[in-house]
């Protein structure tokens, strides 16, 4: 598909994909590949392994792959790199790249006879008609990741920056209603640990004219660039909304009636709120709805002298991810010898959340109506700021 005079998207769509390293892909992901046809043809990055059969249909469309000249490599993981093998040996094209990017290409294939073109932060090639400006993003999300500008065209390759896990039939921004929600999701469980680089690394591209920011997943920033600029801005700064995720589990019903108290003493103080039964709700859900809360509120049983174990799941990939500075709650249901609320304490810690306790928190097993009403009350507290 045509995206501007010389330059094609050949990219390819993953309809069935539903688990993308335990991300949970509700309506699957593309791999975006992009063509620039010219003189000298390049293509930059490619697709998954099994894909490939597809992705050679998508450039046999345009051109005989044989005529590849050129490979941009922005990142090494394999959804993107999974076709270079075959590709290679199709067309003998040389890969463009970064010092790591060859480093970590070595780390997954046998590179021997693969001729390699390496590129500095900054630097600028002429290729045919076409001349590109690398710029290195390391650690968005890989060490090796970099996005290229192509000065001609006004276009931004950029790679997982600016993602979606998105399969549609649609290539643009203006055509998916909700593809902010998309690309907030993508942010939260693959570039929140390292959002404190993404000021800087917007800062460096500030000064170019960009048409379009064409992603390796999902659709195309045409109409709403800036805006999704703008929003890459205030996830990476840690702008929060007046609003709780309450996130919990139960065995026989007693966490959940605590986290419905909690949830009716936030809403009635004005304070978004929403609620998720962890074990019913993918993971990544979760994170993009914590992206940007205020308040954080974490409730298990205790079950074994510890959390129950989709909490502990739940806990653990939110550690990784690294959502600092919110106000935290842990409550929970226990029967003899309360354990969870620590564990969750820990983490929170762990992610310096400012911690808020009351003992209205801890129920020996069933709650009864005046403890609801002790957590409502604390709720209304807690959303008030007292
Ligand atoms: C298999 C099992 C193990 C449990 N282990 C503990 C425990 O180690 N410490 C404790 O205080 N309560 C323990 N309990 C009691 C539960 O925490 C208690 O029943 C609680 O009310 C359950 O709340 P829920 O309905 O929200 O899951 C255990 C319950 C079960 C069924």
């Amino acid at each position: 598909m045509k995206i501007k005079n010389n330059v094609y998207w050949v990219g390819v769509i993953d309809w069935d994909i539903r688990d993308f390293h335990g991300y949970t892909t509700l309506s699957g992901s593309t791999y975006n590949s992009y063509l620039i046809k010219g003189k000298e043809n390049i293509l930059i990055d490619t697709a998954k392994e099994y894909l490939f059969a597809q992705l050679i249909n998508g450039i046999n469309r345009i051109i005989d792959p044989k005529d590849i000249d050129y490979i941009v490599v922005n990142h090494v993981e394999k959804d993107h790199s999974g076709s270079l093998e075959k590709l290679i040996e199709i067309s003998g094209a040389t890969i463009i790249t970064n010092d790591k990017g060859k480093e970590h290409l070595s780390l997954h294939y046998n590179v021997k006879d693969w001729d390699f073109l390496i590129v500095d932060n900054g630097e600028e090639l002429s290729i045919g008609e076409s001349t590109l400006k690398f710029i290195k993003t390391p650690m968005l999300h890989w060490p090796d990741n970099m996005i290229v500008y192509y000065k001609e065209e006004k276009i931004l390759f950029s790679n997982d920056a600016f993602g979606q896990h998105l399969a549609s039939s649609e290539r643009y921004d203006y055509e998916i209603d909700e593809v902010i929600e998309y690309a907030k999701e993508y942010f939260a469980n693959i570039l929140m640990p390292y959002r404190k680089l993404i000021p800087s690394a917007i800062e460096n591209i500030k000064d170019l004219e960009i048409e379009l920011i064409c992603p390796s997943h999902g659709v195309i920033w045409k109409e709403k660039k800036e805006e999704i600029i703008k929003k890459y801005l205030d996830w990476a700064n840690d702008k929060v909304e007046n609003k709780a995720v309450i996130v919990y589990d139960t065995m026989y019903n007693s966490t959940k009636s605590m986290a419905y108290a909690l949830a009716d003493g936030l809403i009635d103080t004005g304070v978004k709120t929403l609620i998720y039964k962890v074990s019913e709700t993918p993971i990544n859900v979760i994170m993009r709805e914590i992206l940007d809360a205020k308040y954080v509120l974490v409730g298990s049983s205790t079950l074994n002298q510890g959390c129950l174990p989709t909490i502990a799941k739940f806990l653990n990939y939110m550690k990784g991810l690294r959502p600092e500075g919110k106000i935290g709650v842990a409550f929970g249901s226990y029967g003899w010898m309360e354990m969870a609320t620590e564990e969750i304490k820990e983490v929170f810690k762990k992610l310096n959340f400012k911690i808020i306790e009351d003992s209205c928190l801890k129920v020996r097993f069933v709650p009864k109506e005046e403890d609801l009403k002790k957590i409502y009350d604390f709720a209304l507290k807690l959303g008030e700021g007292v």
